[in-house]
């Protein structure tokens, strides 16, 4: 039997101020999944899971997770509710260490737990348990993306938001946290990812759902689409058949 849908956005139309930058976008996830956002510079991808997180001005549709409406709510109520959010850049802090910036993440929960919480992710990420004394601006940038997921990963999430993980990694430090992201869908949890690295977003995702000018314009497997289809599409928001159609169409027209 299929997964339930867990997140499902309707016609969501989102910006910042009075910028519009989604146009109605509607998405279901079912639970488990791990869906990758990709689509070309400004398309939308890295406000979409902002708005998820409820940290855009949102302006109309809908969001339910878990069949409740979250599109009006505070970032900190949608944390609550099983949400984290890993946002693109280094965002961790670089002169407390590793163990340090794990509790800095579990500002959120009450103090008897905080070092229960901080050992059960080092328990779970065993890579930066053997760097809990480092300061974390001393690491490579692969180990401080790590720490950054792991600092989400923290508040328990059912649904965790990655927004460009692979940016400035090497390639191996790359294959490192994607296969830590596969890892977590593995344990049950939700997934949505917003990835430029398309080759590996395809490799790993289950899903791949194309963004252009804040509009889903597809939706699909990875397996049915090639490399260079998606280029494509990113650049012109339509597939190779349905170009050769047109001008086909076009043609025949002005004959
Ligand atoms: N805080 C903000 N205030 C105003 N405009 C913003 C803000 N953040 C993003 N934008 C604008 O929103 C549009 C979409 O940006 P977004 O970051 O969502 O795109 P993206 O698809 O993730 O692109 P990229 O792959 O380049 O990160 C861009 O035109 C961007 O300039």
């Amino acid at each position: 039997m299929d997964n339930p849908i867990t997140l499902s956005i309707r016609d969501a139309r989102a910006g910042y101020a009075t910028l519009d930058i989604l146009n109605g976008v509607t998405l279901d996830v079912p639970q488990g999944e791990f869906v990758a956002l990709m689509g070309p510079n400004g398309a939308g991808k890295s406000t979409l899971l902002k708005t998820v997180f409820g940290m855009t001005t949102f302006k109309g549709g809908e969001i339910k997770w878990q069949g409740e409406h979250i599109e009006r709510l505070a970032t900190r109520e949608i944390l609550g509710r099983g949400i984290s959010y890993v946002p693109q850049g280094r965002c961790n802090f670089p002169l407390m260490t590793v163990q340090e910036n794990l509790e800095m993440a579990a500002y959120t929960i009450r103090d008897g737990k905080v070092k229960a919480e901080r050992d059960y992710v080092l328990e779970l990420f065993p890579s930066l348990a053997k760097r809990r004394k480092t300061l974390a601006g001393n690491m490579s940038g692969g180990e401080q993306q790590l720490l950054e997921v792991a600092m989400a990963v923290l508040q328990r999430p059912k649904l965790l938001l990655v927004d460009e993980p692979s940016v400035g990694l090497s390639p191996a430090a790359v294959g490192i946290v994607f296969d830590e992201l596969l890892r977590l869908r593995d344990t049950g949890m939700t997934i949505l990812l917003v990835e430029q690295n398309t080759k590996k977003a395809m490799e790993v995702a289950d899903r791949a759902v194309i963004l252009r000018l804040g509009e889903v314009i597809w939706d699909g497997s990875p397996a049915e689409i090639t490399h260079d289809e998606l280029g494509e599409l990113f650049l012109t928001g339509k597939m190779r058949g349905e170009r050769e159609l047109e001008a086909a169409h076009s043609n025949s027209l002005s004959r």
